[in-house]
């Protein structure tokens, strides 16, 4: 019988996540089967031990007993089990300088990594993350910050919430002015924009209108990657070429600079692909964005004001249009800012639960049949301490 454990995380600022809520692990025990369940106790975690116990896991200290051992941030050195199985988010597969310690450590300690970031479908696309909870706290604290500012209307803050339902309830009522807002990105990050975008009644409508006319009713408009980049000499957009070669491309976001209130990014970027706008757009006279949610959240990336990450207590920032300098937020010659790296912790139970329900759907059910599947084999970096062949590029990162 395989046994799952579940890790307490020890990353400091401590995660209050978890890859399987008391509901999962019930399911799994009485639905699927042919599993035990061990819950290290931990005190930060969005659900309380006893619910676990109550769903039928076993809590204990003692995770030397499991096969696979699920967490969601980085695993301290110290607490990595030899020869074991681990599932995290890693953050090693760009040969990210502040984890190689970890990497040599999980070498030296014979673990098996298959990291959640590379669990991907045949075409490449991601199979679980937190994005749709990221984007829908981002959007709310992007309207929340723009309200702030223009004292038009007021939200409260998320985490006060217990629960997205109630977070829901608080829109009652509530009466937005006839803004015009951008939503950048087509996964899950945007999607959780987009049901912001509905649940306040915010309404669609095409680049070329919104571009062109003003509106009596708050608007959005919904830039993917054909309307946000074109090659610089074709003049086409395909998907898969921009996707290999993104610096052939360049940028189409500009004109909508001067006419929209609210930005909100979703998009995915890397260094390779063209910025939003250019820092010096933000002198224009006409640059009209008041307030940036930049979810994507790359300091100095495609948001070039984002001039790095604020937290969920504190999340606004402002810049100044001039010298692209960081100021109090609200003023008149700045920008507003919102850029948190960890904006699903302030909806825990909710993103654990849409993680946990991709991870069993796509992921447990072929671990526990303890059936070789392509898809776990390609998101495998480490196998018993080695470098699986697809991560062979990260030899240098690994050697020690
Ligand atoms: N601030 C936060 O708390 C937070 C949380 C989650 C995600 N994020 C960030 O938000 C961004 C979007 O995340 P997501 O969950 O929507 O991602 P996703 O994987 O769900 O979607 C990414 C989209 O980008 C496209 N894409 C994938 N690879 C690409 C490539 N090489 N070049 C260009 N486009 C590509 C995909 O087609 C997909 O439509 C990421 O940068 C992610 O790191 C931030």
């Amino acid at each position: 019988m395989l046994t799952i454990g579940l890790i307490k995380e020890e990353k400091i600022p401590s995660d209050n996540r978890v890859a399987l809520t008391p509901a999962h692990c019930k399911w799994l025990l009485t639905k699927v089967g042919g599993c035990r369940i061990v819950i290290e106790p931990s005190e930060s975690r969005c659900f309380a031990d006893e619910d676990y116990e109550r769903a039928g896991a076993i809590i204990s200290n003692n995770l030397s007993v499991c096969d696979v051992l699920l967490g969601i941030k980085e695993v301290p050195v110290a607490k990595l089990i030899p020869n074991k199985t681990y599932l995290f988010f890693s953050h090693t597969k760009k040969g990210q300088p502040h984890n190689q310690q970890l990497m040599h450590a999980m070498i030296d300690k014979g673990i098996t990594l298959v990291d959640y970031e590379c669990l991907e479908h045949e075409d490449g696309q991601r199979i679980i993350g937190f994005g749709f909870f990221a984007g829908v706290v981002g959007a709310h604290n992007g309207m929340m910050a723009y309200g702030n500012r223009t004292k038009t209307f007021s939200l409260g803050r998320v985490y006060q919430n217990k629960d997205y339902r109630h977070l829901i309830n608080t829109y009652f009522g509530l009466k937005l002015p006839n803004i015009k807002i951008t939503v950048t990105g087509s996964g899950r990050v945007a999607h959780g924009i987009l049901e912001i975008m509905n649940l306040m009644d915010v309404q669609e409508v095409e680049p070329e209108e919104y571009l062109q006319r003003s509106f009596n009713y708050p608007v959005y408009v919904h830039l993917k990657g054909a309307d946000l980049y074109i090659h610089k000499n074709k003049r086409t957009y395909q998907r898969a070429e921009f996707h290999a070669n993104p610096e052939e491309y360049e940028c189409l976001f500009e004109p909508y600079c001067a006419h929209t209130d609210i930005l909100m990014n979703g998009i995915y970027w890397d260094k390779r692909i063209p910025r939003l706008f250019e820092p010096e757009t933000m002198q224009n006279s006409d640059f009209n964005i008041q307030t940036i949610a930049d979810i994507t959240d790359d300091t100095g990336g495609s948001i070039p004001c984002n001039l790095g990450d604020a937290t969920i207590t504190n999340p606004v920032y402002g810049v100044d249009k001039m010298t692209n300098t960081k100021t109090a937020p609200y003023l008149p010659t700045s920008v507003d800012v919102v850029a948190v790296g960890n904006l699903p912790n302030e909806l825990p139970c909710d993103a654990s639960r849409y993680f946990g329900d991709q991870l069993i759907k796509y992921v447990l059910e072929d671990i526990l049949k303890k059936e070789s599947s392509s898809m776990i084999e390609r998101a495998t970096i480490l196998r018993n301490g080695y470098l699986t062949e697809r991560f062979g590029y990260l030899k240098d990162y690994a050697a020690h």
